[in-house]
Order: structure tokens, then sequence, then C-alpha cells
């Protein structure tokens, strides 16, 4: 039935402010505002269609896309939208395009590494895109491994120039979004040659293709990589190839400035503000052809990445909530088995087996949000120590930026994968939207940082600071608790090549470490006052089911480590039995407190108002094999089928 709320009686049994719950999640009255206008602006303008994504060809999906980029465009000018709500039009359009890399890695790669020079050539148009940019790092032989990017910049002093060139096939740049087919200029990295020897890998302004008609440039190979996993999905976006063929540069397009971190957001009125800087030497080519080291750690040449991880892990809780949601209310509609009496089924959310599953990821996305606040609380204030000449939490800023970042999104990408089986059959269809939003989001596992790769970063990092226990240098901040475990330094381990050696034992401390972060940042955010009726009991409860379903997870680590007894551990799995009851009548509020619209999930399983089953069947007849009753190809391969006539068939 149209118009009623099939959910109605799920909301009423809710214990707590639903309302106060929404503004906990958006992070404050404000953002819920803006939040919530912008959702409701994108989900009723027919420019944002998308319901029909999974049909379109790559060729028509590409050009819609581009068609919704410059229309997401046009309204942000239209409105005067700031940066806050340019960022959540974006958000809602919810389709990965160019945009995302040029907003998200160009821009802020110019505005971390670029001099004030540079910034204030090149920022100002891509503020208005009249340049659109991309990251091109990784290349076809190396993407982790950005010291063995292959392709150089020769410094040639005769004209003042870089030659950029890919000497080898391996060295094509291959992956970077938006390189394919739109972007006008690159971030492109490559090994630096001045006079002869290599002086590491930095960072190049190089423009691609024509600002007249969009083709290449003299020796530039350009174009896209081909399909991608998922139909639709991140087919969107133009992953591209490119190789250089000795391409000229002006001296002043090597990104001179390792040191500056200003702060990496648009300026509301889109015109360029540059806030007075601390002067900070820089790593630069001068035109007699001298390289002058940076007198700052040379790591800041990865600033862009830290950024972005940081942002991954705030939109981790974005796709996990939205999978979770889904899940939740569909879980709450479906009825299977236990009718009494010829009375209603059992409706599959009051399954314990069902709530295991769903619960913990439900109590997940709200302890990634904390600890995404968290983080951007600490990129915020690494960046103005950094302003400062105060290097000191930059490896503790990395460490929490890689471990998280892949945390986070390995829990999502495998949560998504959960809810589209606590769905059933009907989660494996693309209206279900949860094959698609695993199809977008899993990348995220591989892509800023493949995630092993950033894990073993976070095990350096925590095996530096375990070496240094005993020493006069305290462990502070999020490895403060390490003080507690000096008998560590006791331990010795007989295994030749250490480090190597025990890499898989190293990356699963990691995994804990900051498993222990995101716990610890959500009692830190019990801590605070939290208005509203019952909100802080119901976050309490999630917090719980969090902490007691990894010691659930975990439990041989913390019985084999004598950190639990047997005892424990049967009492942890009891109280996770009674915290699963207690969110059980809150599970649909809970999800109704993200505030999605329907647009927004995409899916006829998590409709707000719960009317699953006809939504489905009409969804069925819009399919484009649905257009004739007879399908094409009946003629040809059907009918010689059902005749016997196949073997004379010309096929
Ligand atoms: C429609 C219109 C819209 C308009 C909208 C307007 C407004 C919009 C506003 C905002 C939009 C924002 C949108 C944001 C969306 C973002 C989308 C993102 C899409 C993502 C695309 C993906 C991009 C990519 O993938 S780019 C390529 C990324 N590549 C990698 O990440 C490579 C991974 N490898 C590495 O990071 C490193 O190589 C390494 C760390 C693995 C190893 O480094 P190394 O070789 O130097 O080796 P070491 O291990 O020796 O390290 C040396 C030393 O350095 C320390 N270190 C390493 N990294 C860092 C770092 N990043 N920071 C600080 N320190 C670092 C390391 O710990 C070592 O320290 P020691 O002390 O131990 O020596
Ligand atoms: C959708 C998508 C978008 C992307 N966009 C961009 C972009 O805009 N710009 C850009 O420059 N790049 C981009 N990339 C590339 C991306 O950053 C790299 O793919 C990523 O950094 C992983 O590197 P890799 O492909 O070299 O993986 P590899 O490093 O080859 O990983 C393969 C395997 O080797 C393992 N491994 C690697 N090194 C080690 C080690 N030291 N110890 C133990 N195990 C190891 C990994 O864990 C993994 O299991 C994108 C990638 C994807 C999928």
């Amino acid at each position: 039935m149209e118009g009623v709320d099939h959910l109605a009686h799920e909301r009423n049994k809710s214990e707590f402010d639903v309302d106060a719950m929404k503004i906990v999640w958006a992070g404050s009255p404000h953002a819920f505002v803006v939040s919530d206008r912008i959702s409701k602006l994108v989900a009723s303008d027919p420019g944002f269609r998308k319901d029909n994504r999974s049909t379109l060809s790559r060729k028509e999906l590409f050009k819609n896309t581009l068609r919704k980029a410059a229309y997401a465009w046009k309204t942000i000018i239209d409105l005067h939208l700031s940066e806050e709500e340019a960022a959540k039009l974006r958000f809602y359009v919810d389709e990965p395009a160019f945009t995302d890399v040029h907003w998200g890695m160009f821009i802020p790669a110019i505005k971390g590494q670029g001099t004030e020079e540079q910034q204030q050539k090149w920022l100002p148009l891509a503020y208005k895109m009249q340049i659109i940019g991309c990251y091109a790092q990784t290349e076809l032989g190396h993407g982790s491994n950005v010291q063995g990017l292959e392709t150089t910049a020769t410094f040639d002093p005769q004209t003042d120039e870089f030659i950029i060139h890919s000497p080898t096939l391996t060295s094509s740049k291959w992956w970077p979004g938006g390189l394919g087919k739109v972007a006008t200029h690159a971030i492109a990295y490559a090994l630096l040659i001045v006079g002869g020897r290599e002086q590491g890998v930095h960072g190049f302004i190089v423009q691609l293709r024509s600002l007249e008609d969009h083709s290449p440039l003299p020796g530039m190979t350009v174009g896209d990589i081909g399909m991608k996993f998922g139909n639709g999905a991140y087919n969107a976006m133009d992953n591209g190839v490119l190789r250089f063929d000795h391409v000229r540069i002006p001296r002043n397009q090597m990104l001179m400035r390792c040191a500056q971190y200003t702060c990496l957001c648009m300026p509301s009125d889109a015109k360029l503000i540059l806030e007075p800087c601390i002067l900070i030497r820089v790593s630069q080519v001068t035109c007699e052809g001298k390289y002058k080291q940076s007198d700052v750690p040379r790591q800041l040449v990865y600033g862009a990445m830290l950024y972005v991880r940081q942002t991954i892990v705030a939109d981790a809780s974005c796709a996990l909530s939205r999978a979770v949601c889904i899940a939740t209310r569909y879980s709450a509609v479906r009825r299977q088995f236990g009718s009494q009496n010829g009375g209603p089924e059992t409706q599959v959310i009051d399954y314990k087996t069902q709530q295991s599953r769903l619960f913990p990821l439900l109590a997940s996305a709200y302890a990634f949000r904390f600890v995404g606040e968290w983080l951007k609380w600490l990129y915020a204030d690494v960046t103005q120590r950094l302003q400062a000449n105060d290097f000191s939490t930059l490896p503790e800023a990395h460490a929490c930026t890689a471990g998280l970042k892949s945390l986070t999104t390995t829990a999502t990408a495998d949560g998504i994968e959960e809810c589209r089986k606590l769905c059933g059959g009907h989660g494996y269809l693309c209206s279900s939207g949860l094959p698609e939003l695993f199809a977008v989001y899993v990348p995220a596992c591989t892509y800023e940082g493949e995630n092993t790769v950033l894990l073993l970063q976070v095990a350096r990092f925590l095996m530096k600071t375990v070496s240094q226990l005993g020493s006069s240098k305290k462990p502070v901040g999020t490895i403060a608790y390490m003080t507690r475990v000096e008998h560590l330094m006791q331990c010795r381990c007989g295994v030749q090549r250490g480090f190597a050696e025990l890499s898989a034992d190293l990356v699963e401390a990691a995994v804990a470490h900051c498993q222990l972060l995101v716990v610890s940042k959500f009692i830190e955010k019990l801590q605070q006052e939290i208005p509203g009726k019952g909100v802080k009991q119901q976050l309490e409860v999630l917090c719980n089911i969090y902490a007691l379903f990894l010691l659930h997870k975990h439990q041989g680590d913390f019985l084999s480590t004598g950190c639990i007894t047997p005892k424990h551990a049967a009492l942890a799995n009891d109280e996770l039995r009674s915290l699963y009851s207690q969110v059980r009548p809150n599970a649909i509020a809970l999800v109704d407190a993200f505030n999605y619209t329907d647009h927004y999930l995409g899916s006829i399983l998590g409709c707000y108002d719960g009317n699953v089953y006809p939504k489905l069947y009409e969804a069925a007849w819009k399919d484009p094999l649905n257009e004739s009753v007879v399908p094409d190809g009946y003629h040809q391969y059907i009918r010689p089928l059902l005749k016997q006539e196949i073997r004379t068939a010309r096929l």
C-alpha cells in the first residue's frame, strides 16, 4: 500500500530521541541542518537520478557522469553553495567521478607541496574548474612502493626545463582517476635527476590535454585502463594510463615545497585566500641545476595521502551505515518460519543469529563515525604543529591515518558483503543497492595505500615504540598505554630476519592496536555530554557491543595470552546476547538516525516505508530484458533448440 509506513510499529518501539541521535550522528546541529537540506535537494532533483545506472553501457554511464558533474557544478554556482554544502552535494550525488580526485587529491597536493607562487598560479584555476587535475602516482609496475617509481624527471639546465619520460612499459602511469578521459593536468610523481644524480621521487604539475580541443599534448599517450569490477559502479570513473615521451615542462612546475601544510579546503567564495605562513626551506632545483635538500622530513611529500586517508576513514562510517540501514530495515520486514496458530511468521531480525551478525555492524558504523571525528581533529592538530615547525607528532599521525584507513575500510567492505547476505536472495539483486555499494567501496581497501602495506607501517611504528621503552623517551598520545607493557622488552624471539619473518603476526598486532584506538575513542565520546532522551544509553549499548564482539571474535588471542579466563569469555558472550536484546527494539530508530533519503540509499530493500514487495515486483518489469515479452535471440537460438533444429542452424 502506498503511503503506509510498514515500519511504523518498529519506530514506535524505540526508547530514545531519534532527532537528538541524528544530531550526534551528523556531528552538530549545524552539520545536521546542512546535511538534511542538501540530501533532500539532491533527492528531489531528477538531474541526479541514479536508479538506472546498472543498466547503462560503460559509454552511456561515463557520459551520464560527465553530465551530472557539470550539473552539480552549475547547482553549486547557481545556489552559491558554501564549501561545506558543496562537499555534501558531492557526497549525496553519490557517483564516483573525476571531481573526487580533482578536489580530493589534486588541489590538496598543490596546497600541501606547492610554493606560494605555484599556489597563486594554479589554485584559482583549479577552484573554478578551469583546469581539471588528477593525481598520477601509481605506475603499471609499482603502486605501493613509491620509491620504486620509474618515471623520470631530468633537469635540463640549458632550457631551464624538466624532461618527463616513461623509460619502460612498467613506468606507464596506471590507475589515476580522471586521467583516462577528463583531466587536463596531473600531479605526476617522478624520480628527479639533476646533474646525473637521482634525488628521489617528487611531484610535478604537468599539462596533459589542450585547453582548446582536449587533445593530448605532444609526447603524451593517454587513455582509459578499461572496465573494472562490478557493473556500473566504479566504471563511472575514468582510471587512466599515461606515457610520457620526453615531455618538457618549465622548472617552476616541480612542487618545491615539502613543508607547508595549509588548511586543505576551498574558500567559500571560490577565491584564493593565502594564509600568512612560516617560511620553511624547500626542496628546490635552481636554474643552475643545483638540488637543495629540504631541511624538513621527506615524508611530507606524502602529505596528500595523509589527508585523503583521513577522509577515507570518515567516509567508511557512511558506507557501512548505509548497508546496515538497508539490512536492518529489510530484516524487520522479512518474515520466515515460526507462524503460531496462523499468525504472522517471525521477523528475521528476531533471530539471534541474524542479530549476532547485524548488530555488531550497526555498532561498528557508530564506532567508525566517532573515530573518524577524532581523526579529523588529529589531522587538524598535526597540521597546526607542522605549521609551527613541530614534526614530533607526524609519525603518530601517519600510523593513525594509515592504520585506521586499513581497519575501517576492511571492516566496511566485509560488512557490506555481510549485509548483502543478511538480505538473503534479494540482497543479490541490483535493486537492493548492495552489490553496487560493495563494488564501489571495495577498492578503498587497495587505493590510497593497500591495507596490508599500511598495517605494516603501523607495525613498524609500534616496534619502534617498543624498542624505545625503558629509555627516557616515554610513549605519549595513542601509544601511551605501552608504558604498561614494558615487560615486552624482556621478550626475545629467536627468529632470523625479525620484522620481515614475523610480519604476519605484526600485522595482527597492528590491527589490535587500531581496534583499541576505535574502542577508546568510542568510550571518550561517551564521556562527553550527550543530550537527548535515552541517546547516551543507546550509545553505551553500542559501544559495549563493539568492544565485546571484538573480544568474542578474538577470544583465542585473549585466552592464550592470559588476558582473560574462560569464565570471562563466557560472561562476555552472555552479556553480548543481552545487549543484542536491548538493541532490538531500537534497531530501526538507530538506522533512521543516519537520516538517509531513499535516493541516497538507492535500495528497494532499505526504503524508509518498508514497502518492499510491491516495489521489488514493480522494478522487475522495468528491466530492459522485459521490454519485449519474447526476447531478442528467440528466433536465432531458442526456437531452433526447441525444434531440434540446432544442428543445422548457423550460430
Ligand atoms: C561535483 C562537484 C563537486 C564539487 C565539490 C566541491 C567540494 C569538495 C570538497 C571536498 C571533496 C573531497 C573528496 C575526497 C574524496 C577522496 C577520494 C579519493 C579517491 C581515492 C583515489 C585513490 C588515490 C590513490 O590511490 S593515489 C596513490 C596512493 N598510493 C599510495 O598510497 C602508496 C602507498 N605507499 C606508501 O604510502 C609508501 O610508499 C609507504 C608508506 C608504503 C612506504 O614508504 P617509503 O618507501 O618511504 O618507505 P618507508 O617504509 O621506509 O617509510 C619511510 C618513513 O616515512 C614514514 N612515512 C611513510 N608514509 C608517510 C606519510 N604519509 N606521512 C608521514 N610519514 C610517512 C614511515 O613511517 C617511515 O618512517 P620511519 O620513521 O620509520 O623511517
Ligand atoms: C579504484 C582505484 C583507484 C585508484 N586511483 C588512483 C589514483 O587516482 N592515483 C594513483 O596514483 N593511484 C591510484 N590507484 C592505485 C592504488 O593507489 C594502488 O593500486 C595501491 O596503492 C596498491 O598498490 P599496488 O597496486 O602496487 O599493489 P601491490 O603493492 O602490488 O599489492 C599486491 C599485493 O602485494 C602485497 N604487498 C605489497 N608490498 C608488500 C610488502 N612490502 N610487504 C608485504 N606485502 C606486500 C599487498 O599486500 C598485496 O596483497 C587506484 C587504484 C584503484 C584500485
